[in-house]
């Protein structure tokens, strides 16, 4: 237990010493299209892509003690404990070479995002909030055939729940911070992205002027 809690501490130290990071927040309800948007941030932008629900998964494929837990946790549309995302996020930040990173699906309750920033100590630059109606958001989860556990009817709708509950708090924390890029999620994804182009073409200018 006391070496876990050591490895903890060094990461985090690394990260406020060494490493300086910009991190964007990339939240949503379920089937927002944060995963497809953050494709294309990625390509024009040269972020990295984090997705706190991919990493979760991987986590389980990987055997990991902790994998049972997560997946009963996925399947039930509830979020898993904070040390073990942000243990799986910092990892992901530290062995990357780049700096400039999306955080997807993450924080989606006030435990993730007060541990997260106590742990890493980063404070997003911004968030990127996807905006979408729930009939839109259930019609492509339905659609989206990736053989996900939790794309079913009855825990799509525990997920709703739970983002309403406990995830939109973060985003009005955050906007009460002023720090919120709110995007019409609900449009076809050429628009969506055309909206976003907006918010990360300015980004580039301030920091080439
Ligand atoms: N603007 C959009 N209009 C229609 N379908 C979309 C749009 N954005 C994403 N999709 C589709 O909806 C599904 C969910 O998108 P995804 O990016 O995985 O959302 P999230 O990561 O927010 O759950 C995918 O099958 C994707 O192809
Ligand atoms: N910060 C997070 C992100 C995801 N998760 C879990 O992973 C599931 C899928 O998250 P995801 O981000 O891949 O889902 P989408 O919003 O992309 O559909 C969530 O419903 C949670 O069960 C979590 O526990 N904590
Ligand atoms: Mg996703």
């Amino acid at each position: 237990m006391g070496s876990a809690t050591e490895a903890t501490k060094d990461i985090s130290e690394n990260l406020l010493g060494d490493k300086k990071v910009t991190v964007v927040f990339v939240l949503g309800g379920p089937g927002s299209g944060k995963g497809t948007q953050c494709a294309n941030i990625v390509e024009h932008y040269g972020f990295t892509h984090l997705s706190a629900g991919d990493l979760l998964r991987a986590e389980i494929k990987s055997g990991s003690e902790n994998g049972t837990m997560i997946q009963n946790m996925i399947k039930e549309g509830k979020i898993v404990p904070s040390e073990v995302t942000i243990k799986l996020l910092q990892t992901a930040i530290l062995e990357n070479g780049n700096d400039k990173f999306l955080i997807d699906g993450f924080p989606r309750n006030e435990e993730n995002r007060a541990a997260f920033e106590r742990v890493t100590g980063i404070v997003p630059e911004f968030v990127l909030f996807f905006d979408c109606y729930e009939e839109e958001m259930e019609r492509r989860l339905l659609e989206r055939n990736q053989g996900r556990v939790d794309d079913n009817i009855e825990t799509i709708k525990k997920r709703f729940k739970v983002f309403v509950e406990s995830s939109l708090p973060v985003v009005e924390h955050y906007e009460s911070l002023g720090k919120v890029k709110r995007i019409d999620a609900a449009k076809p994804i050429p628009e969506v992205f055309e909206d976003i182009k907006v918010i990360f073409s300015s980004l580039d200018s301030k920091e080439t002027a």
